[in-house]
């Protein structure tokens, strides 16, 4: 950077006393949150209609999705039914007195929306960054169709380019590390005990197991194949790999578009 000099002084400009760095990272937060809600709001307008059962997914994207679902049911008269995919979502129901039901009174699911960490060019999905892994997976297999709603940093062409916190694996406590040390023997990589950031120890899910996030896996898998594999060890109760289950995904963009793939 260059100073001016006056005389003896050097001046420097008034402009190095801003902290780039913050402003960056201000003006992206706000261009993510936007292409969140764009994404989300289409996903709503275009696939939720008067009468349907709901399934509504966790996560931040998620959250403007229920923001949309309760101003179109206040002001078309909607009657939905909503089954939520975790304690987030039952909270985001509740508090937007929309309809909350459950899968005993609501087995069959019209539309399931749901937010990803990432999504390859498959449209094989990593989730359960918020750790509600299993529930989603449940309530998308319960589902018609599961659309997915996210940002453009989610978009990528192999499992791993963008989403660096590894593959979230639920397991049943007592069996966390045998699974660990089966998963990295059999297909290498490392397994880390997800820890909780506002408790000590490790974070307990919903349905009060842990995750493995599995991370330097290869990235050329057989997803269909390896999800297959690891959900058969004993104490693995589900991953966060969603194979052939997301029939159409909408990505927002920072220039305020929303691109679709399916
Ligand atoms: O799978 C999930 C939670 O278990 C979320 O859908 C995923 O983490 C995306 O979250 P966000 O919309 O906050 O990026």
């Amino acid at each position: 950077m260059f100073h001016r000099v006056t005389s003896n002084l050097i001046v420097k400009p008034r402009v190095s006393s801003i902290n780039f760095s913050r402003l960056r990272s201000a003006i992206c937060d706000m261009s993510l949150e936007d292409a969140k809600r764009i994404a989300a709001y289409k996903a709503v307008d275009e696939y939720i209609k008067d009468g349907m059962v709901i399934g509504v997914g966790s996560g931040s994207t998620v959250v403007y999705a229920v923001d949309r679902i309760a101003e179109r049911t206040k002001n078309e008269n909607l009657k939905l039914q909503c089954i939520p995919t975790s304690f987030q979502a039952r909270q985001l129901i509740v508090k937007h007195k929309l309809n909350l039901s459950d899968l005993e009174i609501c087995p069959a699911i019209d539309v399931c929306i749901d937010g990803a960490d990432e999504v390859d060019k498959n449209m094989t999905l990593i989730k359960g960054g918020g750790g509600c892994l299993l529930q989603e997976k449940i309530v998308a297999s319960c589902a018609n169709k599961m659309i997915i709603i996210a940002d453009y940093t989610k978009n990528s062409r192999q499992l791993g380019d963008q989403y660096k916190k590894g593959i979230p694996i639920e397991v049943v406590p007592m069996a966390y590390a045998p699974i660990k040390h089966q998963i990295e023997r059999q297909f290498g990589g490392e397994l880390g005990l997800r820890m909780a950031i506002a408790k000590a120890g490790p974070v307990v899910t919903d349905n009060g197991n842990f995750i493995l996030d599995w991370k330097n896996y290869k990235q050329d898998y057989d997803w269909a194949e390896i999800n297959k594999s690891i959900t058969l060890i004993p104490g693995v109760v589900e991953t966060g790999l969603f194979v052939g289950m997301a029939k159409k995904v909408y990505f927002g963009l920072a220039d305020g578009s929303v691109k679709e793939q399916v």
